[in-house]
């Protein structure tokens, strides 16, 4: 499947709010998210990540243009196709983990599959479980791990059906910057080894060097695409769109 799109948006237009208020968060944005590969989101603040991410993942309507997960077409899509989409074919990782503190780790990271009724495939569930070093704190509630270790349990939780595409919403955000490389590092060799899709919005350079591509969005357009970003070539890219 290398080389296919995991999911794009062609032409899309976001406006939130109304009349004197409106913001045009996205403006004709048009981006194709490659399969197998880790991209990275930045931009100044309010540039439109987040607006992305959401219309994306189908959480969030657009007013004008198409976005697709695979092969299937979100705009048109009702809200219950919407929500079976979400759940079966998109992985989420949020700042601040979202896990469930009465659950043990290893129930956090199948609940999404039981909820569809789907049965784990064990091999890949300990393929993702040993990737992430989680397999002694299987056991575990959140309140008795780590930061890092509660990320790694939501990245887990993402991977563990095999979506079409993890989306990271500053995934290290809640870090400290060890924590936060483990779990990049993770995203990463997900990509690498287990063969996911990932999309990471981020602020952070460092973060994004990690990714195999970096898109800048700046006032709702896409500014620039960066390959193989560093910490360097990222930082330089931003502050040009600053100055
Ligand atoms: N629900 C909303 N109602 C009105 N305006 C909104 C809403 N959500 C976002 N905006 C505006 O849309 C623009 C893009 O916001 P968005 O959150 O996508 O940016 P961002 O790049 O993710 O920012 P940050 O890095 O600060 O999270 C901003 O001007 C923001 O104020």
């Amino acid at each position: 499947m290398d080389g296919h799109n995991a999911a794009g948006v062609a032409d899309v237009v976001k406006v939130h709010g109304r009349g004197d208020t409106a913001v045009r968060a996205l403006d004709r944005v048009s981006l194709d998210l490659l399969a197998h590969r880790f991209t990275a989101i930045m931009g100044p603040s309010g540039s439109g990540k987040s607006t992305l991410m959401h219309c994306l993942a189908g959480l969030d309507t657009v007013d004008s243009g198409r976005i697709r997960i695979g092969q299937t077409e979100l705009t048109g899509l009702s809200d219950a196709a919407l929500t079976r989409l979400r759940r079966d074919r998109i992985g989420f990782v949020f700042q601040s983990f979202n896990l469930l503190p009465t659950m043990t780790a290893e129930e956090n990271i199948l609940l999404g599959l039981r909820l569809a009724r789907r049965a784990p495939d064990r091999a890949w569930f300990t393929s993702v479980v040993d990737a992430l070093g989680l397999r002694s704190r299987l056991r575990h509630k959140p309140g008795e791990l780590s930061g890092g270790q509660q990320q790694r349990v939501a990245c887990a939780r993402a991977l563990v059906g095999r979506p079409d595409v993890v989306f990271a919403d500053e995934p290290t955000g809640s870090l400290d910057s060890r924590s936060g490389a483990e779990v990049l590092g993770f995203l990463r060799t997900s990509v690498r080894e287990l063969g996911q899709t990932v999309v990471m919005v981020t602020h952070d350079p460092v973060a994004a060097s990690y990714a195999d591509r970096g898109v800048l969005l700046a006032d709702g357009r896409i500014a620039a695409h960066l390959e193989r970003p560093t910490a360097e070539t990222v930082l330089a890219a931003l502050t040009r769109l600053e100055a």
